[in-house]
């Protein structure tokens, strides 16, 4: 993996051009010269104050590849010794290594290590720290007193205490560039050994490479590939960011690289003939590829590739890489992405489908009750002014409150899950909007209330209510796991009615597009619905949908979740316990319920029914489900079990009542929500 530097050569302070009459004495970095008097003209120098850094020089990204430190053998195997310091001293050598425009992009764990295993030595006035021309064998960074730069004879400057010096020649394996003098006061640097800064650079470029194996492993396309070819590619990858709505790819430009998404999202959309506007074609997340089409057919790019909120990281290849070592997997030479049959089939104008809603402002919308408070703010019934009948739920979110709690990706990622979600089992998102102190989502409105004030009303459902329930939670999710999403907040209160009867997945803040073969490690959901691998922070995927669905049932059934006690401290000890320590509420729950329950609550994600070969289908097939009308319920033929009366599309009897809003939050300005 490399990133590239580029070096100006007016990088560096030349103010000081004064001339030396000195003597040259010959030692290694660090030896106390007696004189100096030392003559400066030397051999081997680069021409004036310009860095010479020849392309083989480059630096690799972070800092000395494995490759050059086993070609000296001088990095292996070697203990790497730590000084005790205080802690000005400490940050005097880690704020002088950022500062250092060669060293700033070390891993901060590198940074870490460099502080601890650098030395103090002091140096006379009159002496050489450092000698042009010479072999390097050590890093410094100054500590006290006053030092000059000195090169082909001439003073080009000085420096003073918390500069790092003398990693040129340390960095790209080349002579001194430059001398370093002590010409006044005696002074005192932090050093560090050549091999010892080398075996920390390898340390972590090694456990760097092995990531980046370890990732490429469980990228499906490269599935079958040796651990050797691998490594090759993980050697000559390169790490490229794009930021939100950046074209990676534009249709008909040419093309010499290969990606891998290494994490975000990209959409791909293609111009079809006689449209104007691209069509999207579909998404790309972690582990998926791209850009083989160029490399392998022509030279032109066949459709485009467009980075997603928050941005995308990809490894790319180049087009040799790509030829010898991607190239011939049949999956790549046999890839059909169905273009004959779009191109020759392109959806009439008349069947495209168009933005619902995309015509309402947010001044079109007036207030008609308050539907419900969520943490960041309320959710209104709202009446389009043109036509009362048509009526949304417009989720108002106080921004200042959002950006206070961090929260702006996961409304991100909310905004642009629901908005790309379109399901019957889910609730949809048409439009956003917003103004100065909120972001605003218009939602379709389900007036049929939540499932969980129902479930407080009555205490538990009986088995047919549950499994519709269930059956219509199932639909989502399966809509959901095709597409890669996975929704990690399932509950009672997460599930509303429509004026049907049918149930509708809403709040999508903690889902997340994650693909099929990766996981995710940041803590969320609900802690009686957490699964045991959130809580031992194993990583996690899909597999919790599936575990949130075993305790739904479980609550439906029963009027409680399984796993419940006074704080989450405690409910995380009993979900760590197992699902077979638990005693179901039997004339609540049957056995052949509590056999899908425990099939759904496995410790073992790998273990879950829905996770395995079968998919979501095994569940469907469960006894449970015996006889139920999957078919119906998709074509919404299946009388609903809970019909909750709504008389109109204002009617907001099926929802608590709330007061009016008296806390008003301040301007929040600074632009996060520009995409909204
Ligand atoms: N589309 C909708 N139609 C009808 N009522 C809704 C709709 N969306 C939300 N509500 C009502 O508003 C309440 C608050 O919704 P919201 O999604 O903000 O709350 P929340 O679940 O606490 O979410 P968050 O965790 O984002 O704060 C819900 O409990 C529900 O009663
Ligand atoms: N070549 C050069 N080196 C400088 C300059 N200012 C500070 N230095 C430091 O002087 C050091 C001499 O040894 P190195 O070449 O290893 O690394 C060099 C830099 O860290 C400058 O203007 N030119
Ligand atoms: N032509 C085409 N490319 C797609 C499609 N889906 C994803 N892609 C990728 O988008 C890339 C655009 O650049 P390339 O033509 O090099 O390679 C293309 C494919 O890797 C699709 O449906 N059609």
């Amino acid at each position: 993996m490399s990133l590239k530097i580029f070096v100006s050569s007016d990088q560096y302070n030349m103010q000081h051009q004064s001339v030396l009459q000195q003597t040259t004495t010959f030692g290694q970095d660090g030896d106390i010269l007696t004189s100096i008097q030392a003559q400066h003209a030397m051999a081997n120098r680069a021409p004036q104050g310009q860095l010479s850094l020849s392309n083989s020089c480059l630096p690799k990204k972070q800092g000395v590849s494995a490759e050059s430190s086993d070609a000296t053998g001088e990095a292996r195997d070697i203990t790497i010794p730590k000084y005790d310091k205080d802690f000005r001293s400490k940050q005097l050598i880690k704020d002088a290594i950022m500062d250092n425009d060669f060293l700033k992009n070390l891993d901060t764990s590198q940074v870490r290590e460099m502080v601890d295993s650098m030395y103090s030595k002091e140096f006379t006035a009159g002496s050489l720290v450092v000698r042009e021309g010479q072999a390097g064998i050590h890093l410094f960074v100054s500590a006290e007193g006053d030092f000059e730069v000195i090169k082909g004879g001439k003073v080009l400057g000085h420096m003073g205490p918390g500069k790092a010096f003398g990693e040129l020649a340390i960095l790209y394996n080349c002579t001194r560039t430059a001398s370093i003098g002590v010409p006044v006061t005696d002074t005192k640097v932090w050093m560090l050994d050549r091999k010892v800064f080398q075996q920390i650079m390898m340390r972590t470029g090694l456990q760097r490479l092995q990531d980046n194996i370890n990732f490429l492993k469980s990228v499906p396309l490269l599935h079958n590939l040796s651990n050797d070819v691998l490594a090759k590619i993980a050697d000559v990858l390169e790490v490229e960011f794009y930021s939100a709505g950046a074209y990676i790819i534009r249709q008909g430009a040419s093309g010499d690289s290969f990606f891998i998404i290494s994490s975000g999202s990209v959409k791909v959309t293609q111009r079809l003939p006689g449209r104007l506007e691209e069509e999207e074609i579909r998404i790309l997340q972690r582990g998926d590829y791209f850009g083989e089409q160029a490399l392998l057919k022509e030279d032109c790019r066949t459709a485009s590739v467009i980075a997603l909120h928050p941005g995308v990281e990809c490894l790319t290849l180049d087009r040799d890489s790509f030829n010898q070592l991607i190239g011939d997997l049949s999956e790549i030479k046999e890839k059909d992405y169905g273009d004959e049959e779009r191109l020759k089939n392109p959806p009439c104008a008349q069947f495209v489908e168009q933005p619902e809603y995309d015509y309402i402002k947010l001044d079109d919308l007036e207030v008609v009750a308050t539907l419900g408070i969520g943490g960041f703010g309320r959710v209104e019934l709202v009446q389009y002014t043109q036509d009362s009948s048509l009526t949304f739920a417009l989720k108002c979110l106080k921004k200042q409150h959002i950006v206070d709690t961090q929260q702006q990706e996961h409304v991100y990622s909310e905004r642009n899950i629901m908005m790309s979600c379109k399901s019957p089992f889910i609730c949809r998102l048409y439009q956003t909007f917003r103004d100065s102190k909120y972001v605003y989502m218009l939602l379709e409105a389900c007036l049929g209330g939540e499932v969980w004030t129902i479930l407080r009303d009555r205490g538990c459902f009986d088995d047919h209510t549950t499994r519709f329930i269930v059956a219509c939670v199932i639909e989502a999710f399966d809509y959901l796991h095709t597409r890669g999403i996975i929704y990690r907040d399932l509950k009672p209160e997460n599930l509303l009615l429509d004026s049907s009867g049918y149930v509708k997945l809403v709040d999508f803040g903690f889902s997340k597009r994650l693909g099929y073969s990766s996981k995710t490690w940041t803590f969320c959901g609900t802690p009686e619905y957490v699964a045991p691998e959130t809580i031992l922070n194993r990583g996690h995927d899909r597999a919790v949908d599936y575990w949130a669905l075993g305790i739904l049932m479980h609550e439906l059934l029963a009027g409680n979740p399984p796993f419940t006690a006074s704080d989450p401290m405690k409910t995380y000890n009993l979900i760590l316990k197992g699902i077979d320590k638990i005693d179901f509420a039997k004339h609540n729950i049957g056995r052949t319920a509590q056999s899908l329950i425990k099939k759904l609550c496995r410790d073992a994600p790998s273990e879950r029914l829905g996770y395995q070969r079968g998919g979501i289908q095994d569940i469907k097939k469960h006894k449970w489900f015996q006889g139920f009308d999957w078919d119906g319920l998709v074509a919404r033929t299946l009388p609903a079990p809970i019909q909750q009366p709504v008389r109109g599309p204002c009617d907001t009897s099926n929802f608590d009542c709330f007061g009016k809003d008296s806390d008003i939050p301040q301007d929040e300005l600074s632009n996060w929500d520009v995409n909204f």
